[in-house]
């Protein structure tokens, strides 16, 4: 289990990530989504080790992150720019990563170069931006770390790649409890992927859901009254966006679809349909309102 409390951090005086507070279950892939500049990236370093906050604590299974080699050993980092040292190839970097982590397998190793077929004795460098970002899930996959954490890392793969690395993912979690932490701009990217999102803006953590339980707490409503929206019904809902098209008024409402439903029936709507949202409206009425506010 991740655990961060209050933490912050601060370039220049100028609060990247802002009394953040998050915790990620073991065993379970936890998607970060936040706009430009929302403090992902720093979030992820913070939690990675690779930065040390000013305030609050980052623990991972008990243990404090900053310095600590026990837990550095159990997690490995994707950033959002893959970095791999001059003129190595996949083969020496494997080496590397052999004697670097304990938990490195051979076997593991050997096993996936059927899945992401790139040429061994080749220097990384030389390969596509998309081959490279293999090559280190390639890696990342045979350290079998317990703790992966991502920066955007879906970028530039094709989609057969892409399908193959997040079925690859989601066998990590279920066969080995892999905790897995994932930052995206792409909803749609996530939404097959994660358990549970946490929506980060202006360098905190504003909300964190189990995703299912985030679909069911907000509807879509289609509605018509033949004489024109009741008012009394504004203050009954918990309306997060509305709008009219013509006599049909569209509502984004907050709470349970059943109570929700049965507000609206006792003022007796000639339409009343309740539409699916995808996790990407969510998330915009989310971080509007936040906003707003
Ligand atoms: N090393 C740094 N020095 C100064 N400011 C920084 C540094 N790193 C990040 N920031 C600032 O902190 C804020 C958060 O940046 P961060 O990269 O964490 O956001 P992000 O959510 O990952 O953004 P994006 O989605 O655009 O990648 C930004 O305003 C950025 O300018």
């Amino acid at each position: 289990m991740i655990q961060l409390v209050d933490v912050t951090k601060t370039f220049d005086r100028f609060p990247a990530v802002n009394g953040a507070t998050m915790t990620v279950p073991k065993g379970v892939i936890y998607g970060l989504l936040g706009p430009n500049g929302a403090g992902k990236t720093t979030l992820l370093k913070l939690m990675a080790g690779i930065l040390r906050q000013d305030r609050g604590t980052i623990v991972i299974d008990g243990e404090e992150v900053w310095e600590n080699a026990n837990v550095k050993q159990r997690l490995l980092f994707l950033p959002d720019f893959v970095y791999f040292f001059p003129h190595t190839t996949i083969r020496q970097m494997a080496d590397f990563y052999e004697q670097v982590y304990p938990s490195f397998s051979r076997e593991r190793f050997v096993e996936l170069q059927e899945a992401f077929s790139l040429d061994l004795d080749k220097k990384i460098q030389q390969f596509s931006k998309g081959m490279q970002r293999q090559a280190a899930f390639w890696l990342a996959f045979s350290v079998q770390p317990d703790v992966l954490i991502m920066d955007e890392p879906l970028d530039g793969l094709d989609a057969f790649v892409r399908r193959h690395v997040k079925q690859l993912l989601i066998d990590e979690v279920v066969e080995r409890e892999m905790t897995i932490v994932i930052s995206s701009h792409n909803l749609r990217e996530l939404e097959d992927l994660c358990g549970i999102v946490g929506l980060m803006e202006r360098g905190t953590v504003r909300l964190e859901r189990d995703l299912d339980e985030l679909r069911a707490g907000m509807h879509k409503l289609q509605l018509a009254f033949r004489d024109g929206f009741p008012s009394e019904l504004v203050e009954r809902l918990d309306i997060v966006h509305r709008e009219e098209r013509g006599s049909i008024v569209l509502l984004v409402v907050r709470g349970e679809k059943r109570r929700i439903e049965e507000t609206v029936r006792a003022f007796h709507p000639l339409i009343l349909d309740v539409l699916p949202l995808s996790l990407e409206e969510i998330f915009m009425y989310e971080i509007g309102r936040g906003a707003h506010v």
